[in-house]
């Protein structure tokens, strides 16, 4: 789905912001070999808003990590922004990582002796660039933390450091922000909070995001739900509902059987 904004250039609206083909990924050797992937293809269209779900060992994580370089496929390819990534070298990857993809954890991973500001300027000071202390200072206005600027985590309820990890996330401009259960800690409360700016990310500021969650009401915040089983696209949902999330997750064994 694109963006009502429509700002995004053509160019760029051509191309998948992340784009994975015939993925493979197995762990171990032998009899005790995992597939964790199995000939995973997608395409995550720029603007677009998309929920992976699966059961627990579904290969969600795995598919994550192969996306964002930190795994590399035994066989396939991952295109970032139209950038084939596959075969370049972990320093390589790293740079591109840090530069391209927005990450955000469950377990948010902030610096615990970092203020907010700071956290949230981390990837570029790691990345060697000039921080933009307006640009910080609005993303922290948008996730509604202006008033804690100078905070430490501690002090922060994990609502509050999940939307500065939002603000992090979004401090490059990445051509995909990447988020691994970002509800799983939360409240419904703040889980709702940080599904809606997760929304105005795609919405507003024509960021495109690819979120894993075993929640049918995170997952129905997306444009689309892809389903995982085994390691292999069992189907998607476009424009869902959590109920009809809740059915399919109930029935993926047969939506498994089916394709
Ligand atoms: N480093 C590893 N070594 C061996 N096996 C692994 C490793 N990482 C994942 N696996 C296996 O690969 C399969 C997919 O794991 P993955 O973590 O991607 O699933 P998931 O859908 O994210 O699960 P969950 O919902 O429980 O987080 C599982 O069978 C898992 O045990």
């Amino acid at each position: 789905m694109i963006s009502t904004s429509g700002t995004l250039p053509l160019a760029e609206l051509a191309r998948p912001a992340l784009e994975v083909r015939a993925l493979t990924r197995t762990y171990g050797l032998g009899t005790g070999a995992v597939r964790a992937l199995a000939n995973v293809s997608l395409a995550i269209t720029p603007g677009s808003f998309t929920a992976v779900m699966g059961p627990s060992g579904s290969g969600k994580s795995t598919l994550l990590s192969c996306a964002a370089g930190l795994e590399r496929p035994d066989g396939g390819r991952v295109l970032i922004a139209g950038e084939d990534i596959t075969d370049w070298g972990e320093d390589q990857r790293a740079r591109f990582r840090r530069e391209r993809i927005g990450f955000i954890y469950q377990g948010f991973h902030l610096m615990p002796y970092l203020t907010a500001t700071q956290n949230v300027g981390l990837p570029l000071t790691l990345a060697g660039r000039r921080v933009d202390h307006d640009q910080v200072r609005a993303l922290l206005t948008r996730v509604g933390l202006a008033d804690r600027a100078r905070a430490l985590p501690a002090v922060l309820s994990g609502g509050q450091r999940q939307r500065v990890a939002v603000a992090r996330a979004l401090i490059t401009e990445p051509a995909v922000i990447l988020a691994d259960e970002p509800t799983g800690a939360l409240d419904s409360v703040n889980a709702h909070e940080v599904l809606r700016l997760l929304r105005d990310c795609v919405d507003e500021l024509d960021r495109t995001a690819v979120m894993v969650t075993h929640d049918p009401v995170a997952a129905a915040a997306a444009d689309r739900v892809v389903f995982l089983v085994d390691g292999q696209v069992a189907g998607a949902m476009d424009r869902p509902t959590a109920d009809a999330v809740a059915g399919q997750m109930a029935h993926l064994d047969e939506l498994v059987v089916a394709s």
